[in-house]
């Protein structure tokens, strides 16, 4: 094969010594200068084709996406602690196929719209509970995240503090991080030693994959039977309740089968990305109070101080749908996309790519690329206004092809929403780390892992003015201070 450039690698443990443990995006960036936008590396034979740059992306997971579209097996995390039937682990085949169209569906325009005051409503609450003066933002901006998703999609209202699902949602979301980590565990590579018995030494790991897989059958199916078991206690539109409804209450099995691992990809798809996200909102704002004041001014503009937004605002509020897209572009949530599997022998750029290559997409460098987005480690929202090419080449941070995240609308709706009704009614201040320094735009520290989220800081919201307190208290039937 004439393959492409990459690392030396060694006999046998091929480039396995050399894969970076912490914030891989940032060793594949240096590869790429070193070796060029498409890297080559194995470890212990398996092939990894690592892409650097948007117009590569495109032209393999995008224009051949019949032969890019498939998964990686992962034994750990797939088939031990259960998460291979969840949409983002799937193989490509008809069950994705029934899944995302089922998704799509329902939570992609014109359906959307009737979610549109859950996410209304959810934002009103979420910036409300903000202002409860501890400075710890964290703790709304997971329980925004949590509630909106779990009423959405089976119509479950959670408690407004520790939630029993929501907490349940972060634990798998951790679990399922550590047991999806690239090169953690040997099982990956050596399958076989999944049949290794539990009491020899070294076997620890499927103890822990035994835990995490009860977790994580409890996110599937407990939230899912409750939905199932208390619809006439439901009254707002939800995605469980609609295909239920379709089928007088009780789906056949196949369907149940389907919508189940449906509402939860969704779930577990779409809670801690857009925690992820509002959350570096809030770190911007303070560091950049600039743009923060030019998004109020928006909005007192568009809007004006007698009503907050809506999300039928957003075409008249251009700099506060730009923030949102800097939001997701300035440190990306998914700074790595999942590996798509060629299925079958390519060609590319007169490089030979062997059938069964992970082909990974180095998003964190295609929304730090100079080229498209010039001084990238500023939040610069200008950047997107009247920039068409700008514009289309953030949504890179949903990934591509077959594969791109199908809740692209339901994420950016949430976001946007979550953004100008914050914005208008809230004053943000600077963020502190946890020993109360000033937190500082270079060299921010974002987590490792599928999810990467903003290293941990406290940041004042405060109300702008008693009119804004007020009209939000009134939305959130709390007038009491008024
Ligand atoms: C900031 C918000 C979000 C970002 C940046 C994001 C990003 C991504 C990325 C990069 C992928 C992998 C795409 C690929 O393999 O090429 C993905 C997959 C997925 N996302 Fe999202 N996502 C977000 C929010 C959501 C939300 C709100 C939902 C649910 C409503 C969701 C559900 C999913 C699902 C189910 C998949 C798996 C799709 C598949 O493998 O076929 N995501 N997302």
């Amino acid at each position: 094969h004439k393959l492409p450039p990459g690392p030396k690698p060694l006999p046998i443990l091929g480039n396995a010594l050399q894969m970076p443990t912490q914030r891989g995006w940032l060793t594949y960036a240096e590869w790429a200068k070193n070796h060029g936008d498409i890297v080559y590396v194995h470890i212990f034979g398996q092939p990894l084709v690592l892409l650097n740059t948007l117009e590569m992306a495109n032209d393999l997971l995008v224009k051949r996406s019949l032969i890019y579209s498939d998964r990686a097996r992962m034994v750990m995390a797939g088939e031990l602690a259960g998460y291979a039937e969840e949409m983002v682990f799937s193989n490509y085949g008809d069950r994705l196929r029934d899944m995302r169209k089922l998704f799509h569906r329902e939570l992609n325009s014109p359906g959307l719209d009737k979610y549109w005051p859950l996410h209304t409503d959810a934002s009103r609450n979420f910036v409300r509970n903000l202002w409860d003066g501890s400075n710890q933002i964290e703790e709304h901006v997971i329980n925004f995240g949590g509630s909106l998703i779990l009423e959405a999609v089976y119509g479950y209202h959670a408690a407004p503090k520790n939630d029993e699902w929501i907490k349940l949602s972060q634990d798998v979301m951790k679990s399922f991080t550590s047991a999806s980590e690239p090169g953690a565990w040997l099982v990956d590579f050596i399958p076989a030693l999944r049949y290794i018995p539990k009491w020899f030494p070294g076997a620890g790991f499927r103890i822990v994959a035994e835990v995490w897989r009860d977790e994580h059958l409890r996110f599937v199916h407990d939230p899912y039977f409750w939905s199932k078991a208390n619809q006439d206690r439901v009254t707002k539109p939800n995605f469980a309740t609609t295909v239920f409804d379709e089928h007088a209450g009780n789906p056949p099995a196949k369907v149940e089968e389907c919508l189940r691992w449906t509402l939860t990809s969704i779930w577990g798809g779409g809670a801690d990305t857009t925690v992820s996200t509002i959350m570096s909102f809030f770190l911007a704002m303070g560091m950049f109070p600039d743009v923060q004041r030019r998004g109020q001014e928006e909005i007192d503009r568009v809007i004006g101080s007698n009503r907050l937004p809506e999300i039928s605002d957003r075409e008249d509020l251009p700099f506060i749908e730009a923030i949102s897209r800097e939001a997701l572009r300035w440190n990306p949530v998914v700074p790595m996309a999942p590996p798509h599997k060629l299925t079958q022998d390519d060609e590319y750029l007169g490089y030979e790519l062997p059938a069964g290559s992970l082909v990974l997409v180095n998003i964190w460098s295609i929304l730090h690329d100079e080229k498209l987005f010039p001084d990238p480690f500023d939040f610069k929202p200008d950047r997107f206004i009247d920039n068409p090419v700008a514009s289309k080449a953030v949504s890179a941070a949903f990934g591509f092809g077959r594969r791109i995240c199908p809740g692209v609308q339901f994420a950016e709706t949430s976001i946007f929403i979550a953004i100008a009704t914050a914005l208008a009614t809230s004053n943000i201040s600077n963020a502190v780390d946890e020993t109360g320094n000033p937190m500082s735009a270079v060299d921010l520290k974002y987590s490792s892992g599928n999810i990467s989220h903003p290293p941990p800081f406290r940041c004042g919201v405060k109300p702008r003015s008693i009119t804004a307190a007020c009209l939000l208290a009134a939305s959130v039937a709390d007038a009491s201070e008024c």
